[in-house]
């Protein structure tokens, strides 16, 4: 059986067959609809601190890059928001498209955004990740949308990496980077019950989707689009629209912690 992916003969709408939890109840990502959320006063502020030192790598896994982290203590860590307890720090990744008007997995009212940043944490109350993935409380993933306009200094220094892991299966060493420098000022957030967008699809995330977007130039995202979904060795295939398209609600309520 091939491998997911994001081709015709492999993407989204097949994935049911591999992982029948695709069609879930509480799968990922969603359109938002500003509307339709419900501010909730009990919201509490995000609470993120990260240690620059606990920044490991950065590796092509074939389906986005990602920047993993070390997480074998409280040192990065996000709290409060809609949580309760401390999650931590696995990694962060992307998601984006072949050109500026796709890429993000949430929308909101429709409008897809060129690229999403996603930030894994996973709760503490489980004794790994692999274990608090499974669970329906066992990650947390603050999604960031990128805007096309000024460059992004902080975010260069993760594109000015590429060029050690442009292909699947390359990874390279990435210290003393600081993801809260991928963060916008304002943290207002929407927050919903969900899954990975990827497969297993597993439904165990808390989603929590800043309504402030980063900025990204386009030159930003053609970096991004140098990279490949294939390994060294096999016809090269550009690494785009690498995203899922938003999921049906269910009933679900999104909650909005701004009025
Ligand atoms: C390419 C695989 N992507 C997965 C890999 N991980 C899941 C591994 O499950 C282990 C049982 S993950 O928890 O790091 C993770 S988070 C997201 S997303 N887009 O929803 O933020 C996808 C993925
Ligand atoms: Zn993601």
């Amino acid at each position: 059986a091939h491998a997911w992916g994001y081709a015709a003969n492999n993407g989204p709408d097949k994935w049911v067959s591999n992982f029948p939890i695709a069609d879930g109840p509480r799968q990922s990502p969603i359109d938002i609809l500003p509307g339709g959320a419900s501010y909730d006063s009990g919201l509490k502020p995000l609470r993120l601190k990260y240690d620059p030192s606990n920044c490991l790598e950065i590796l092509n896994n074939g389906h986005s890059f990602q920047v993993t982290f070390a997480d074998d203590s409280d040192s990065s860590t996000l709290k409060e928001g809609p949580i309760s307890g401390v999650y931590r720090l696995k990694q962060f990744h992307f998601h984006w498209g072949a050109s500026d008007d796709k890429g993000s997995e949430h929308t909101v009212a429709g409008t897809k955004y060129p690229a999403e940043l996603h930030l894994v944490h996973w709760n503490t109350k489980y004794p790994s990740f692999g274990e608090a993935a499974s669970k329906p409380d066992g990650l947390a993933v603050v999604g960031v949308f990128l805007k096309i306009g000024d460059a992004n200094a902080s975010l260069q220094k993760v594109l000015d990496a590429f060029n050690d892991i442009r292909a699947k299966g390359k990874q390279t060493s990435f210290a003393g980077f600081d993801p809260s420098t991928l963060l916008p000022g304002c943290l207002d957030y929407w927050t919903y019950d969900g899954s990975l967008t990827t497969p297993p699809l597993l439904e165990s995330v808390t989603w929590i989707v800043c309504k402030e977007p980063i900025s990204v130039s386009c030159e930003q995202m053609a970096k991004f689009r140098s990279l490949l979904f294939s390994a060294e060795g096999e016809p090269e295939c550009c690494m785009v629209d690498n995203y899922r398209p938003p999921q049906p609600l269910k009933g679900r309520p999104v909650r909005a912690s701004f009025q």
